[in-house]
């Protein structure tokens, strides 16, 4: 039995390195886990934006699936970018015939710059198929809004939001606070079992350096798990994780650059009155 854990991203690739496949597995090396990937679909991607989306088939979903879970020993897994029903189906069904047990979705929706990354119709088999395997579920906002069909304005509807997320039958889930517009970046956390409810909070970095932050975040969070971490405990490291990234930027491409991934191992987020999180009941 191998010493460190092996992990797994069911994503999309971006060419430009900043999102999807190549921001988790940057991310899960950093935080010391191995990395395997299924790879459901091709973007041309850069830091302006989405060009074109060639999503892989089923059999071709099934045949990596197959491949991870005939060798490799899972400790997590995370999904992002899924695209359409039929990808959601193959991934669900594997989770299941492997018996993986740390699942966290971050259901990848629409791209900074308003690619649709997840097909409108495919929604409902995300509902019906993977959120019940989900140990946690990891929405930004807008996510959370199209899952739970309601407007997300304050902290009663993000309350209200994650009520009904973990509805579909999720364990529990993290609404990502990326999208709002006060000076704190709060990530509303729901437990279903113990009906506990958290806010992490840091402050917001002024930065346009954040393409792939929401792949980051999960992974971190699934990387942490994959290593023992509660999930409380791996939320805060993936917060930190993110905040170091975004802190010192590497300033690639014209748009919205990529985050930097080594800033965290590099003790960025152990500087002097930078990067606090704060937890509250
Ligand atoms: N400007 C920012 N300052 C600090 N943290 C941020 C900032 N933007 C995003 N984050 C963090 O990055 C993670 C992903 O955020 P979000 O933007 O909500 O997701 P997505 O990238 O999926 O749209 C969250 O943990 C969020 O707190
Ligand atoms: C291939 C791929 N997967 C996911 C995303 C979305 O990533 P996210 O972390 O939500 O970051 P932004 O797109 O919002 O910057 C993606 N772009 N590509």
């Amino acid at each position: 039995m191998s010493a460190i854990p092996q992990v797994l991203t069911i994503a999309g690739s971006d060419s430009g390195g900043g999102a999807g496949i190549q921001a988790d597995i940057k991310t899960f090396q950093e935080l010391g886990v191995y990395s395997t990937s299924v790879i459901t679909a091709v973007t041309s991607q850069n830091t302006l934006g989405v060009n074109a989306i060639y999503p892989m088939g089923r059999e071709a979903v099934q045949s990596q699936l197959q491949a991870i879970g005939e060798d490799f020993q899972i400790a997590a897994l995370k999904t992002g970018m899924l695209f359409n029903a039929e990808i959601i189906e193959e991934t669900a069904y594997n989770i299941n015939r492997f018996e993986w047990g740390i699942i966290v979705v971050d259901p990848v929706m629409i791209a900074k710059g308003g690619a649709h990354l997840l097909r409108q119709e495919a929604v409902a088999a995300l509902k019906q198929h993977l959120l019940p395997l989900a140990t946690v579920v990891t929405p930004n906002i807008p996510e959370a809004e199209v899952l739970c069909g309601m407007a997300i304005d304050d902290a009663m509807t993000r309350r209200k939001a994650a009520e009904k997320i973990i509805s579909y039958g999720a364990e529990s889930v993290v609404i990502k606070g990326g999208h709002g517009k006060d000076p704190y970046v709060t990530e509303d956390f729901y437990l279903h079992q113990s009906g506990e409810c958290l806010l992490f909070r840091s402050a917001r970095i002024d930065t346009t350096e954040t393409h792939g932050t929401g792949c980051t975040f999960a992974a971190a969070l699934t990387a942490e798990m994959a290593k023992g971490a509660g999930i409380k405990e791996a939320i805060y490291v993936a917060k930190r994780f993110i905040q170091a990234a975004l802190t010192d930027g590497l300033h690639i491409g014209a748009g919205h650059g990529p985050t930097n991934h080594a800033a965290y191992k590099a003790g960025v987020s152990k500087r002097e009155g930078e990067n606090s999180v704060e937890i509250y009941g």
